[in-house]
C-alpha cells in the first residue's frame, strides 16, 4: 500500500526535477507570469547575455503601473517608463505581452486563470506574493523574488524547500452578505499575519467546495496574508466549466484527457496534514480589519479593540495602529465614517465581485467618493455588458479601467494622508495606499455597504429584499 498523500504532495512530486543534498527540490516550472516589477530580472539576465529559456512559457502582463485612465498622455513620466521597459523585455524575448490596450489585459492575478494559462496541476510562478491565487485552480502557485525570476527566466525551473501541509476545513453554509473574503480575514484574525507560516494552505470542505472560482481565488490570494507560501483547493466540477473554453486551456479531445488527470488532483482521504484548522461557516460575520496588518479584523458589530485587553505580544502593535487609524478603543467600529471607497484588486476585482457590490449600490447613492476598477479589461467588457457600470456611476462612483490601481497606488491612484478608506484589497499596512492613508480591509459588499452610509457599516440590512 502506498502511504496516502496530500495534493501538495501529489503537485510537488509532479514537477521534481531533481533533489538537493540540502533538501530543497529543483522544480520545473510551467508558466511564469511577469509584470512591470520584473525589471530587475530582465537586467540581469541582459548582464550576462542570456536569452529566457521557455519565452513560450513566460507571459507579460502590464499592471502594477497600468493608468486607470486610459486617454491621453501619460501624466507620469516615471510610470511610462516602467511599462515601456515592460514592453522592451517582451519584445526583445519574444513574450506575450497584455499591453494596455490589449482586450485581454488586466491584473496577472486575474488574468491568468481568465486566460486559462492557469490550469490544475500546473506549477506557476510570478515575482508576486498573491501569485497564490492561482492555487485555486488545484495549482502549485508562489511568488517569487527577483533573483528567483532571474532564475526562472533563465532556466525555467526553481529551488523550493517543501513547505509542511496545512488543512482550512470550512464547513456549513455562508449567512447571506458573508463571503470568501470574511473567511479569509477570519482565519488571519485567528491564527495571525505569520499564522500559516512556513505552510502550504489546502482549503476544504463544503463552504469551499461551495464557493464559484471567484470565490476561491479570493481565498488563496489572502493565505499569503496570514504567512502561507501557497493556497489550493483541489479541482472539481465548478473548476472544469470555469476553465472550459477559456482561450489557453486544453480543447476538443485533449480537454477529455487532461480532465481525468485533473480528476486525480485532491488529497486522500486518509492523508496526515501537518496541521489542521476548521471553521464553521455559520459562524462567520462580515469583517473589517482596523488596524494596520490584516490579522487585526473583527466583526463589524464588534468594538474597536482596547489593547490594554489584549496578550502583551498583540498589545503594543494594537496602540501603534489604532494612532495611525485614528480609532478610539471601545467605540463601535460600525459608523466609523469613511472618506472614501476602493472597490477592485486581485483580491475582489472580477465579476463577481462586482455584482456582489452592485446588488447593494443598485438605485442607492454613495455618500462618499469613489474608484471601481475592474480587475480585467476583460471583467470590465462583461460588467458593461450586464450593466454594472451604470449601476456604480449612477450611486456616483467612477468606473475606470483596469489593474493594481489604489490597491498599491503604483500607477499615481492614491488616498490622500489621513483619510480613511473602505477597500476590497488585500493589504492595510502604513502607507499602503498612500502616504498616511487609513485603509479598511473587506468585501466588495461591504465596501459598498460603506460607500451607501459613508460609514464603516454591516452590508446584511442593506441586503434585505434584494434578489442577489
Ligand atoms: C509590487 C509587487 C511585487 C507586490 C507583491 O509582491 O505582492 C504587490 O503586488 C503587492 O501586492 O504588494
Ligand atoms: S492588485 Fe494589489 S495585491 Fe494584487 S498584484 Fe496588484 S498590487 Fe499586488
Amino acid at each position: 500500500m502506498n502511504a496516502p498523500l496530500t495534493l501538495l504532495d501529489r503537485l510537488w512530486s509532479l514537477h521534481e526535477v531533481h533533489q538537493g543534498e540540502d533538501g530543497t527540490s529543483l522544480l520545473w516550472v510551467d508558466r511564469h507570469l511577469v509584470h512591470e516589477g520584473s525589471h530587475h530580472a530582465f537586467a540581469k539576465l541582459a548582464e550576462r547575455g542570456l536569452p529566457v529559456a521557455e519565452p513560450g512559457l513566460t507571459f507579460a502582463v502590464v499592471d502594477h503601473y497600468a493608468p486607470t485612465r486610459r486617454t491621453g498622455p501619460m501624466a507620469d513620466p516615471a510610470i511610462a517608463r516602467m511599462i515601456d521597459t515592460l514592453r522592451g523585455n517582451a519584445t526583445r524575448h519574444g513574450l506575450r505581452l497584455f499591453d494596455l490596450e490589449d482586450p485581454d489585459q488586466g491584473i496577472v492575478h486575474v488574468v491568468g486563470p481568465e486566460q486559462g494559462l492557469t490550469l490544475p496541476g500546473l506549477l506557476i510562478t510570478c515575482g508576486d506574493s498573491h501569485t497564490s491565487t492561482h492555487g485555486a485552480f488545484g495549482a502549485l502557485a508562489f511568488g517569487i523574488g527577483a533573483t528567483e525570476v532571474a532564475h526562472v527566466l533563465a532556466t525555467q525551473t526553481i529551488w523550493q524547500r517543501k513547505p509542511q501541509a496545512l488543512r482550512i476545513t470550512v464547513d456549513g453554509d455562508l449567512p447571506p452578505g458573508v463571503s470568501a473574503k470574511d473567511i479569509a480575514l477570519n482565519w488571519i484574525a485567528r491564527l495571525g499575519a505569520d499564522g500559516a507560516q512556513g505552510h502550504a494552505v489546502e482549503y476544504a470542505g463544503s463552504a469551499v467546495r461551495n464557493l464559484s472560482m471567484e470565490g476561491r481565488m479570493t481565498l488563496c490570494n489572502l493565505t499569503i496574508e496570514g504567512g502561507g507560501r501557497m493556497g489550493m483547493v483541489a479541482p472539481d466540477d465548478t473548476t472544469f466549466a470555469y476553465m472550459r473554453g477559456r482561450p489557453h486551456a486544453p480543447h476538443g479531445d485533449d480537454w477529455q484527457r487532461v480532465l481525468d488527470n485533473w480528476r486525480n488532483l485532491a488529497s486522500d482521504a486518509d492523508a496526515r496534514f501537518d496541521r489542521d484548522v476548521a471553521l464553521s461557516a455559520e459562524q462567520i460575520a462580515p469583517i473589517v480589519t482596523w488596524g494596520t496588518s490584516p490579522e487585526q479584523a473583527l466583526p463589524i458589530d464588534a468594538l474597536v479593540p482596547d489593547p490594554e485587553g489584549l496578550p502583551p505580544a498583540k498589545a503594543q502593535a494594537a496602540r501603534a495602529a489604532l494612532d495611525y487609524m485614528g480609532l478610539v478603543p471601545g467605540r463601535p467600529l460600525a459608523g466609523t465614517p469613511v472618506d472614501q471607497i476602493f472597490i477592485g484588486s486581485c483580491t475582489n476585482g472580477r465579476i463577481e465581485d462586482l455584482r456582489a457590490a452592485a446588488a447593494v449600490l443598485a438605485g442607492r447613492k454613495a455618500r462618499v467618493p469613489g474608484l471601481v476598477s475592474p480587475g480585467s479589461a476583460r471583467v470590465k467588457a462583461q460588467a458593461e455588458q450586464e450593466g454594472l457600470d451604470r449601476i456604480f456611476v449612477e450611486a456616483g462612483l467612477e468606473w475606470v479601467a483596469s489593474g493594481c490601481s489604489m490597491c498599491v497606488g503604483m500607477n499615481g491612484d492614491l488616498v490622500e494622508a489621513g483619510k480613511r478608506c473602505a477597500s476590497s484589497t488585500n493589504r492595510n499596512f502604513r502607507g499602503r495606499q498612500g502616504k498616511g492613508a487609513r485603509t479598511h480591509l473587506m468585501s466588495p459588499a461591504m465596501v459598498a455597504a460603506a460607500a451607501v452610509t459613508g460609514t464603516l457599516s454591516d452590508v446584511r440590512p442593506l441586503l434585505k429584499g434584494r434578489a442577489l
